[in-house]
């Protein structure tokens, strides 16, 4: 059998469980998780490569794959330039994809009957859980707005179906497959592994024929600068309360990687440091982020640096600080700037000047041209967080 390969884009509404589906079927973290709708800001792309799996009494088998699957933002209606960039990486997702995932929260179906009350003065009575439900219907028809529009086929993973009650699951699959013509529903949990073989059994069947897109050991197409970046955000998002999170942005200012990754002569493993920059919008997020004394930016720091020294197999050194950046979520240039692309492309313009430099004007001080990036407005507050690292 032939390999298949192509881009599989993973869409539906912010919460649905997209980042946790491309976690499950890569089997590592790449995209952060958290329980806040709108986590993830840019597409992520995972490279899963799959052996054939021959034919067998009651299997039809599975050819050879690449499947690159693209996590996207949830699709909601934009208010901010950061909610409009956003839903541009979803199109730009769906642009060059082969087959679409829509992926919905089967939970927010079980009540889809679900009539408001009427108290006693005649007025109607909705729970908070009827409104949540209700929107969440909204948000997932608005989403599926989005890819009807599109040709190609679309399968739909009916996800956390482990909170779906067995007899409610029939009545919702109905319900979906008479919204669009749907090349295959298939039932899942993200969270608990469950259906996602079937799924890839399905969408591998749909990809064409074709070549590697990626080497075949290939993770993604992200640098691991900007998952370090991402890895802080979610720690962000983890640890504080509701508005601060969607006001805050993750800037890798300095990423200095030791020249191997193995343990040196004295059993220590090198060390990789970074400086991150976190913006907010006000003053107020700002004293929120850095806590009482800096405590909470120190917890931010230590919880971030564990999982990043995971991922980098070093030791890290990493250094915090917040920065207030008046309303930037409306600003375009600051959001485009966010873009980790965008960011590579800046970073090499400034490797190529800095080696032009140096060979034009030998004995000339590079760093008499570094960049000044604090931008008019930016107010800084740093911390060192609690690192076992010492500064060499
Ligand atoms: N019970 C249950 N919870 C799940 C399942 N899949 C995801 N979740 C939870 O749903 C929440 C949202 O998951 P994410 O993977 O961040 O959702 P997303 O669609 O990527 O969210 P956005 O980034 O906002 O678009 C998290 O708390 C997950 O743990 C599932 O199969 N079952």
């Amino acid at each position: 059998m032939a390999l298949r390969s192509g881009f599989v884009s993973i869409v539906g509404r912010p919460n649905a469980g997209k980042s946790t589906l491309l976690n499950a079927l890569l089997g590592q973290k790449l995209a952060i998780v958290t329980h806040k709708p709108q986590t993830t800001r840019t597409r992520i792309q995972g490279v899963l490569e799959l052996a054939v799996r021959k034919k067998a009494k009651g299997d039809p088998g599975r050819p050879a794959a690449q499947v690159i699957l693209v996590d996207t933002p949830g699709v909601h209606k934009p208010e901010t330039q950061l909610d409009k960039r956003m839903m541009q990486e979803v199109h730009d997702a769906l642009e060059t994809r082969d087959v679409v995932v829509f992926m919905v929260d089967a939970t927010h179906r079980i009540h889809e009957e679900e009539a408001p009350r009427t108290d006693a003065e005649g007025r109607t009575v909705r729970t908070v859980g009827m409104q949540k439900r209700a929107m969440s219907r909204a948000e997932d028809d608005f989403a599926l707005k989005v890819i009807s529009r599109l040709e190609g086929p679309v399968v739909l993973a009916l996800n956390k179906i482990d909170e779906v009650p067995r007899a409610a699951l029939l009545p919702i699959i109905a319900h979906w497959s008479a919204k669009h013509n749907f090349a295959e529903v298939i039932p899942i949990s993200a969270k608990k592994k469950e259906g996602l073989e079937l799924l890839l059994d399905k969408v591998v069947r749909l990809l064409p024929e074709g070549q590697r897109y990626f080497p075949k050991d290939q993770l993604t197409d992200q640098p691991e600068r900007f998952l370090v970046a991402e890895i802080i955000r979610e720690k962000i998002l983890m640890l504080t309360g509701e508005e601060v999170p969607y006001a805050t942005a993750v800037v890798i200012e300095s990423f200095e990687e030791p020249d191997t990754r193995k343990k040196g002569k004295d059993g220590k493993l090198p060390v990789t440091k970074i400086n991150a920059a976190i913006y907010c919008e006000r003053n107020g997020q700002k004293a929120i982020l850095i806590g009482k004394q800096g405590a909470m930016l120190k917890q931010i720091g230590t919880s971030a640096r564990k999982e990043i020294e995971g991922l980098l197999g070093t030791r890290v050194f990493l250094e915090l600080f917040v920065k207030v950046q008046d309303e930037w979520r409306t600003s375009r240039s600051f959001v485009e700037n966010l873009d980790w692309r965008r960011q590579l492309e800046q970073i090499a313009e400034k490797q190529q000047l800095d080696r032009s430099l140096a060979a034009a004007a030998a004995g000339v001080k590079l760093d008499e041209f570094d960049e000044q990036d604090e931008s008019e407005g930016t107010d800084e507050y740093g911390t060192e967080n609690d690192s076992d690292v010492e500064e060499e």
